[in-house]
């Protein structure tokens, strides 16, 4: 082995899923309870060694995105004073809010982005950056692709700053290689009364950080599900001492969801800054709303923990699902296009229909009655084709963030999996899914 070689860091790949909210959007960024369960579509980072050491570059080619930097570039010394780190370990702490001076210093490395989405991006890959690696970090080569529609509610924001923050707290030596595959139990819990954080909530803490660099006040529950997987019972604490509570729901009950993306673009971003201002004026109104959500949220997971669940339960959920639907109406989320889905849905009597994630476009969910037939439904698709929506078949409750490293690859496929050509080339979900997931089992999972 060279000495080149034996400096070489090695190649590996990140992922994590999309979620869906069933009960409890912008509520929950108010502190009431929702339920979100992970999706079986996700967002992929590949990363891998740059020839030039020197160089940073971000392949994202969903957005269109290009770019590069010159490590030694980067304000290190300015922006050291501001990083608050952990007397015990030196781990970097992460700050209820994003420090305005390292965004600050950030800027010159920003300046020539002039594409609103890109310099989002940007902003908040350096702002973990700058927390999670260092001026010796050799320069790495990050391409992502994801199998997610961006900006419909499934939560592409999130799960691609759980890969950011997840690849960049390996590459930072913060955590370490993850050992538990597809179908195995972890193997050590850990034990929640110790003050060593576990990686999963380092990487979710460290996603968090990122979640606002896209939109400024998330509740924290996408990436919460994009790191953990599985379904939760989620809840934000407002206040900063105590940490939100995040109840894992092992028994999911198996309730049948289409997934409809009516394809208009939104942010969530303004989304969740247009229930604010309601917020503000019209307190009494707004809090009486965001309660009634948060009751629905208690009373559906208490539904859905029921042994037994069986028609009865599900005929209620039905029922929450249309009420949180128009009390979201109610707080201005909703758009001509959702409610489109909704009149196709409950005219063919086929389920409960209400928007998921920010709404204002996006994607709508519809609880299937269990008496539907399968004919039904794929007329319902078809109707909904007619108007340009999509339907996506998709599987709740996955894993949630995982690393493929390139020791446990092939030989003969490592030079093609690692590849960040091949992987910016590769054109369906299959594909993606297939190459990046080389075989499922390989993957470890944190
Ligand atoms: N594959 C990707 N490549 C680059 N940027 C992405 C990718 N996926 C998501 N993003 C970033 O996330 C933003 C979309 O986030 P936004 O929170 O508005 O929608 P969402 O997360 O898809 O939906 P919701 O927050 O309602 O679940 C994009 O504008 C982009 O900045
Ligand atoms: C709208 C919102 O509640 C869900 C977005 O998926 C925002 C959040 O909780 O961060
Ligand atoms: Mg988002």
């Amino acid at each position: 082995m060279t000495k080149l070689d034996e400096e070489r860091p090695a190649s590996f790949c990140v992922s994590a899923p999309g979620k869906v909210i069933i009960y409890g959007e912008h509520a929950a960024v108010f502190g009431k309870p929702a339920i979100a369960a992970a999706l079986s579509l996700r967002a992929y980072l590949q990363v891998t060694p740059n020839d030039d050491p020197n160089t940073i570059t971000l392949d994202f080619p969903d957005i269109g995105l290009s770019q590069s930097w010159n490590r030694h570039d980067l304000p290190w010394e300015d922006i050291k004073g501001y990083i608050q780190r952990s007397s015990s370990d030196l781990k970097p702490l992460v700050t209820p809010e994003l420090i305005p001076e390292i965004t600050d210093l950030l800027s010159d490395a920003l300046d020539d982005i002039d594409n609103r989405m890109h310099y989002v991006l940007c902003h908040c890959f350096l702002y973990l950056y700058v927390h999670l690696c260092s001026h010796d970090t050799l320069g790495m080569h990050f391409t992502a692709r994801s199998t997610l529609p961006i900006g419909a509610g499934l939560g592409s924001s999130a799960s691609t700053a759980v890969c950011l923050a997840a690849s960049m707290a390996y590459l930072g030596g913060h955590v370490e290689r993850p050992v538990t595959g597809l179908n195995e139990r972890v193997r050590s819990p850990h034990n929640k009364h110790h003050a060593i954080i576990s990686p999963a909530d380092f990487i979710d803490e460290w996603s968090f950080v990122g979640e606002k660099c896209f939109h400024g006040n998330p509740s924290g529950i996408d990436n919460a599900v994009a790191t953990h997987g599985g379904a939760v019972m989620f809840q934000r604490t407002v206040s900063s001492i105590n940490p939100n509570v995040r109840t894992n729901m092992r028994n999911f009950p198996p309730i049948k969801l289409l997934l409809t993306n009516t394809k208009v673009p939104r942010s969530t971003a303004e989304l969740v800054g247009g229930v604010g201002k309601m917020n503000i004026e019209f307190p009494q109104v707004s809090q009486a709303i965001l309660d009634a959500i948060g009751h629905l949220s208690n009373e559906a997971y208490q539904l859905m923990i029921r042994p037994g669940f069986a028609e009865e339960e599900l005929l209620i959920l039905q029922k929450l699902v249309n009420i949180n639907h128009g009390l979201l109406v109610s707080m201005g989320v909703s758009h001509p296009t959702l409610e489109q889905i909704k009149v196709i849905t409950d005219t063919n009597k086929i389920g409960a229909t209400k928007l998921t994630g920010a709404g204002g476009g996006g994607c709508a969910i519809t609880l299937i009655g269990s008496d539907v037939s399968e004919e039904k439904i794929q007329a319902t698709i078809k109707q909904f084709e007619v108007h340009g929506f999509e339907t996506f078949e998709t599987s709740l409750g996955g894993k949630g963030v995982g690393l493929l490293h390139e020791s446990d690859v092939s030989l003969e496929t490592r030079d093609r999996v690692f590849s960040p050509e091949v992987f910016q080339s590769l054109g369906s979900r299959k594909e993606i899914e297939n190459l990046a997931g080389v075989d499922q089992q390989v993957w470890k999972f944190w």
